[in-house]
């Protein structure tokens, strides 16, 4: 006869621990679980990236409805218990089910922990802990701008991110002068915060929150120096508190949460605890990594297995913030005793930190580059003696920064036993045993099959790296990701097939291709159309539809749902009679700002949509496609024309460049530079394409970008006549158009397909003069898109078709702020 098992609990750390009982002794138990939330399993980690917009409700569902029926599992969703029967042995829920059990797991979570200030039940109060609050969340943000997000840790953080991305105002309140004091020290946390200010985020810190202001509603936050903040939504995350309610009502042993000894057992027979609820030799955890650990140990023993007990673990937490690297494990203070071994690059933006105390790793720190963390980590978590050897050890290879190792070259180095998936514990030697013995080829296979990569997602690069290291070349295509989750097929193979089965149309290529969606999503959508256009330029149909707002639009929008609107001044040289038109449209429209941007143009900031159209008639000049994955800016400098230093006609040249590329679509954004001698004004060597004016010729650069990352350019070649740095910039472009993955600057393009690669693609006049032949096929088709709304009265009327003086489109403006490129977020283009 089979034991009845019943979870209390459908979180991350029970159901962990009963799949792994269900592997371990498949039919030993008659399972039953109780969970309060209406959902099945699902992955609470990823709900900061449901709501920064990077996965759907759909993505992060662990164990569907599906998993329960075909593993015989009886779930009550919805249902919360409330009783505990120990004499009969039963549990009761409040909707009024009971169930025996022979052993019974506790694994109720936390909750979130709400400051008990006067205000704190007003609508529009909430905490981030669940589904029903990420959905309150992006429901908000639809009708509300000013969000103020209470607590500056990991949870605090990563809901600003998300809200940030749905358009809100975000200011971060936090109770000390630095935020995630529990993870970082100063330095990192300052770093950290200068990186998530240029984000868009502002902090309020050394604020102690006094009051919720607002009658229902809530509309500010009051703090006991008497200042206010005015909010329209309040997200408290400011810690956790263990769900022992259940456990303390029924005699079980409390302190901060369930006490538990090294097998997981409670004070009462048969009853267990696992997962945050848990206080295990006075610790409750509040990360996945331990509780699938206490979850192992817990199976096991349920399972009459050989096990030793838990014995506590060392945990590391990164946040998963995108564009922001910060890692922290063990001790990241000084302390009495400790040294510490620092590394800083304030070029790269880069920060490290590792703590040594008695010849032992004990912690450390790490912001702008955490490739290191996986072989710090295991240092702390083994305790192995480094005395003597402390730098050799800790600084390794590469550790003094970016750029000195290759991709792929420390998992090359890896020993078997180091762990890859800290949320899972998966080692590289359980991942490479995997591949080999079940012919893995990709990332979500290794996770289906080893759980690697399933938690918070922050290992994937690493589990690719794994991949690719095990593979070996051949093995790459095979290994490449899908451009989506809606296909398995990668960027490369996707647009051979467009190219070889001639398909022409998104929809072509999702029925004949076999997309899992067949709707596709935000991710595939523009991706498909900017391929299907680069490879047919004459004959795909544009599909607007598949573009993100500011490129539907032709206009950047503003996070008031305004647009800025750019006209092109063809390399920064304007005339008297264009700026006076420009003032004139200003003044008329009641343009509330003008503004130069970093790319030597004129920004109008504040038009109204329903305006657009009549803006651009007024001004009659060509878009300046300050919106879109196309040529921006050419930056020149005076040159020769008026600088003593001058070698060449720099304006010359930014005009003739920009007049030849204008409207070009890319893969992401390219902007382009001249400087008239190597004195560089123009600041050509942080941009895409780079042209420096030198003693009888050119010199050509490529693949550097001023913005998140910066990237110094790579010197392409050096050529003596305008006519070549023409030819080699149109075919340089034409390649990376032809071999970029959607939405990847040319910074992130080169290094991955190599300067060689771009050099020898180039390195006959043959060569350059078939990639120029394709530019031309292209540029030839493209028109300027405000002439065309203009003329075009069906395209006009949907800028004119929103009463009301203000056109906000919040959702227009979360999904242009969810886009991969948040220029929407930008007033100014970027230099
Ligand atoms: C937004 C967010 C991001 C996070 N990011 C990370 C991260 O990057 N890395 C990381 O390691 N951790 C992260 N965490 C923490 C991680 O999600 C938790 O540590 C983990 O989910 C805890 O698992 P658990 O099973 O103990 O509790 P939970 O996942 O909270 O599950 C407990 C379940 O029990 C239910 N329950 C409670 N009482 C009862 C009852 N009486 N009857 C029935 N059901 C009940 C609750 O409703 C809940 O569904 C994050 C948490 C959040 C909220
Ligand atoms: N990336 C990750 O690993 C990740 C992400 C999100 C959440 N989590 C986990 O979820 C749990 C909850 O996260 P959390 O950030 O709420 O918890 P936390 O306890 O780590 O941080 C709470 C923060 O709020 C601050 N705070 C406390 N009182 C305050 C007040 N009155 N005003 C302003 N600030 C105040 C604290 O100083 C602290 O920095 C934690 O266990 C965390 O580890 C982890
Ligand atoms: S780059 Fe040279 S030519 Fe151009 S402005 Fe500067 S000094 Fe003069
Ligand atoms: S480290 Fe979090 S899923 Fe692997």
């Amino acid at each position: 006869m089979k034991r009845k098992l019943v979870l209390v609990g459908n979180g991350m750390a029970g159901v962990w621990c009963v799949e792994h009982m269900l592997k371990l002794a498949p039919q030993r138990f008659e399972v039953t679980i109780f969970g309060s939330e209406p959902h099945p399993n699902y992955n609470r980690i990823l709900l900061s990236s449901v709501l920064a917009g990077d996965s759907s409700m759909k993505d992060i569902v662990l164990n569907d409805w599906d998993w329960y029926r075909d593993n015989g599992i009886t779930l009550h969703a919805g249902h919360t218990v409330t009783k505990i029967d120990k004499a009969k042995r039963t549990v009761t829920s409040d909707k009024g089910v009971t169930v025996p059990y022979d052993e019974l797991i506790l694994a109720t979570g936390s909750r979130a922990f709400i400051l008990p200030v006067p205000g704190a039940d007003k609508e529009g109060v909430i905490a981030f802990r669940d589904i029903k609050d990420c959905e309150t969340m992006m429901e908000s943000a639809k009708k509300y701008k000013k969000a103020v997000v209470i607590g500056g840790g990991l949870l605090g953080l990563e809901a600003a991110r998300g809200l940030l991305n749905l358009n809100m105002e975000v200011s971060v309140v936090h109770i000390h002068d630095y935020v995630m004091e529990r993870q970082l020290d100063q330095t990192a946390s300052s770093m950290l915060r200068t990186e998530l200010e240029a984000q868009g985020m502002k902090f309020l810190l050394q604020k102690h929150t006094e009051q919720i202001l607002g009658r229902d509603r809530v509309t500010g936050v009051k703090f006991k120096d008497g200042s206010v903040v005015e909010a329209d939504l309040v997200v408290m995350a400011v810690g956790i508190r263990p769900n022992v309610a259940i456990a303390k009502d029924h005699g079980i042993e409390v302190n901060r949460g369930i006490v538990v000894n090294d097998f997981l057992e409670t004070n009462v027979p048969n009853i267990y605890a696992v997962g945050e609820c848990a206080e295990h030799r006075g610790v409750a955890y509040g990360l996945v990594a331990p509780l699938y650990e206490q979850g192992d140990v817990l199976a096991k023993r349920l399972c009459g297995l050989e096990v030793s007990g838990y014995e506590g673990s060392v945990t590391s937490t990164k946040l998963k913030v995108s564009g922001v690297d910060v890692f922290s494990a063990g001790q990241y203070r000084e302390a009495p005793g400790t040294r510490a071994i620092k590394v800083v690059d304030e070029f790269d933006g880069i920060y490290k930190k590792v703590l040594i105390r008695d010849g032992k790793v004990v912690g450390a720190v790490m912001f702008g580059d955490t490739s290191d963390s996986t072989r710090i980590f295991k240092l702390i978590r083994t305790g192995e003696d480094v005395s003597g050897r402390e730098k050799e050890v800790v600084l390794g290879e590469g550790f003094g920064g970016a750029g000195g190792k290759s991709a792929g070259s420390g998992v090359a180095a890896m020993a078997d036993d180091e762990i890859i998936c800290g949320c899972n514990g998966v080692s590289k030697g359980a991942i490479v045993k995997a591949i080999n013995e079940q012919g893995l080829t990709s990332v979500d296979a290794i996770k289906a099959c080893t759980g690697a990569s399933r938690s918070c997602g922050g290992c994937k690069p690493l589990v690719g790296e794994v991949l690719q290291c095990t593979l070996g070349a051949d093995g790459v295509t095979a290994a490449k990701e899908g451009i989506c989750g809606c296909t398995t097929l990668g960027r490369d193979e996707v647009v051979e097939a467009i190219r070889s089965m001639h398909l022409t149309t998104s929809k072509e290529v999702m029925n004949v291709l076999g997309w899992e969606n067949t709707e596709g999503c935000s991710k595939c959508r523009p991706a498909l159309n900017y391929y299907l256009g680069m490879v047919w330029p004459v004959e795909h149909e544009e599909e607007r539809e598949s573009r993100f707002v500011n490129e539907r639009n032709h206009a950047n929008i503003q996070k008031d749902g305004t647009y800025s609107v750019i006209p092109r001044i063809y390399g920064g040289v304007t005339s008297p009679q264009e700026l006076k038109r420009i003032a004139e449209v200003a003044e008329k429209y009641e343009v509330p700002l003008v503004k130069f941007t970093g790319g030597q143009r004129l920004d109008l900031l504040g038009v109204k949509k329903e305006d657009l159209p009549k803006v651009w008639e007024d001004l009659d000049m060509p878009s300046g496609y300050g919106y879109g994955k196309a040529l921006r800016t050419v930056k020149t400098c005076v040159g020769n024309t008026f600088c003593r230093f001058g070698t060449q006609d720099a304006m010359g040249m930014g005009i003739a460049i920009e007049r030849r590329f204008e409207r070009l679509n890319t893969p992401a954004k390219v902007k382009i530079a001249v400087s008239g001698c190597p004195r560089n004004c123009a600041e050509a060597t942080i941009k895409d394409f780079g042209i420096v004016a030198i003693d009888g010729g050119w010199e050509l650069h490529v693949g550097g970008n001023g913005g998140v990352k910066v990237r110094a350019t790579d010197l392409l070649c050096k050529v003596k006549t305008e006519e070549e740095v023409m030819e080699y910039a149109a075919a340089y472009l034409q390649f990376y158009r032809e071999t970029g993955k959607w939405n990847e600057r040319t910074s992130e393009w080169l290094p991955r397909v190599g300067l060689e690669t771009v050099r020898a693609a180039l390195d006959t006049p043959e060569k350059r003069q078939a990639l120029v032949a394709r530019i031309d096929e292209a540029l030839q088709v493209m028109t300027d898109p405000w002439k065309e709304i203009i003329e075009t009265p069906s395209l006009r009327a949907t800028f004119e078709e929103l009463p009301g003086s203000l056109a906000v489109d919040a959702s227009a403006a979360a999904e242009a702020a969810a886009g991969l490129e948040s220029e929407a977020a930008a007033a100014v283009e970027r230099p």
